[in-house]
């Protein structure tokens, strides 16, 4: 792929995309079913880089996963994983490392999880900790990646979890708890941010076969000795990558529908049609999917802290509406693939747009943005944001497109259906 693509404006009013099955459905039924007892299949996983690491450290693990004919299949060992001794490296993938942190304390010897340069910065301290209350040796290097897990029978029993970070800790914890001796419960103490990852980690589980008490986003109680039924599973459409159609749809005022996509979902980042309604587009939902139909835009404020792989989707789109838009309580963009506030902020202003953040905020003021070549910080979700933004203002090009390999690998292609 070259190391610019140009964004032309818009071409089509009204059309119906596709957009493969959900990264985070995908992490987590591969690992539940390569905690399972015998043969699965996922269907519609996403192919992607993210997902492809995370059936790669099972392999290292011992699990036989493979990729074929649009999905997975996972010959899952019932909890038992084979020995590792080299560095595990998980790219820039957080679902994957933190995760997969939880599974390697159930395996046999020690391994080493690690990952990016970027991915060294990301932090993993509190579920280090967590792990160690729950007697499994860590360490961590400064808090972040690498970190060394010595596999241990996992007793289980009480544990409390700080999720002011990130929601993956708390799902790691979940994912494995079926598999303890004692079961988990589990207090968390602070958070957990980006809560409906949380609620799809239960969503999954109770699909495979494990029933969690809980209440609400603090506590949570799994019984121990259980396991996850194997079987034929199924991945539904992602939000967070419809959001760039939505997104489109929003400011050129054509209507978009993303087949598979609907309001029912247990992905938060399916409310992002919610978010551009109350900015003034229509939403039209049928049996093929959830579509959005562009108006005049107002601005909004907004609270995205249970969304915020899509944040940066309505920063781009609010640089298009009338007024100004806040989004609050992002505080946890700073810790992802990119500084996603910083990045966001920087790009904007590149194109003419006054933008400004705090620790936890963005905001930015509609008008008339100008074309600018984007950096994108080898982030997916900067690459596909700004290029929402080419289709209204001329002159936009995004450099290194291909770090949409992470969640969306055909994103580029898709895209061309717009004209
Ligand atoms: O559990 C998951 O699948 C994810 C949780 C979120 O992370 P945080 O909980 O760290 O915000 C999200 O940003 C990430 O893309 C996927
Ligand atoms: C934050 C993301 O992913 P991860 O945490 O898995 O790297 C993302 O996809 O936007």
């Amino acid at each position: 792929m070259e190391s610019q693509i140009t964004i032309r404006p818009m071409g089509k009013t009204d059309l119906t995309v596709t957009v493969p099955g959900s990264k985070s459905y995908t992490h987590r039924m591969l690992i539940c079913a390569a905690l399972a007892d015998g043969l699965s299949q996922v269907k519609n996983g996403l192919v992607s880089e993210d997902t492809l690491l995370t059936m790669n450290a099972l392999n290292k693990m011992g699990v036989s996963v493979r990729n074929e004919g649009g999905g997975f299949w996972v010959n899952g060992l019932g909890g038992s994983l084979g020995r590792y001794e080299d560095p595990i490296h998980l790219g820039n993938s957080g679902t994957t490392l933190r995760l997969m942190c939880a599974v390697a304390a159930m395996g046999v010897g020690t391994y080493t999880l690690t990952g990016t340069e970027r991915m060294q910065q990301r932090p993993i301290l509190d579920l280090a900790q967590a792990l160690e209350q729950l007697g499994v040796p860590v360490e961590t290097t400064n808090g972040c990646p690498p970190i060394k897990i010595q596999g241990t029978a996992v007793k289980g029993g009480k544990v409390s979890i700080n999720c002011g970070v990130s929601s993956q800790y708390l799902s790691a914890l979940l994912l494995i708890a079926p598999y303890t001796q004692d079961g988990m419960e589990i207090a968390v103490t602070e958070g957990p941010v980006s809560k409906p990852y949380i609620d799809m980690t239960v969503s999954v589980m109770k699909a495979m076969g494990v029933e969690i008490k809980r209440d609400g986003h603090t506590w949570f109680s799994v019984p121990g000795q259980s396991q996850y039924q194997a079987g034929e599973y199924m991945v539904e459409a992602d939000a967070s990558g419809a959001s760039y159609f939505w997104g489109a749809a929003a400011i050129t005022g054509a209507t978009i529908r993303v087949a598979g996509t609907h309001s029912a979902s247990c992905q938060g980042d399916s409310r992002f049609a919610y978010i551009l309604k109350s900015m003034g587009c229509r939403l039209d939902e049928t049996q093929e999917g959830l579509a959005v139909a562009g108006r005049d835009l107002k601005g909004i404020t907004v609270d995205m802290g249970n969304m915020p792989d899509v944040a940066p989707t309505l920063a781009v789109v609010a640089a298009f509406a009338k007024g100004e838009t806040r989004i609050e309580n992002v505080g946890h963009l700073k810790a992802k693939e990119s500084d996603r506030i910083t990045a966001v902020v920087t790009e904007l202003k590149k194109m003419g747009v006054q933008a400004s953040c705090t620790d936890d905020s963005m905001t930015i003021m509609g008008g008339k943005p100008e074309g600018a070549v984007i950096d994108t910080y080898d982030d997916h979700r900067i690459a596909m944001s700004f290029a929402v933004a080419g289709l209204l203002t001329p002159g936009v090009v995004i450099n290194n497109p291909s770090c949409v390999d992470k969640s969306f690998p055909n994103f580029w292609e898709e895209w061309e259906k717009l004209y």
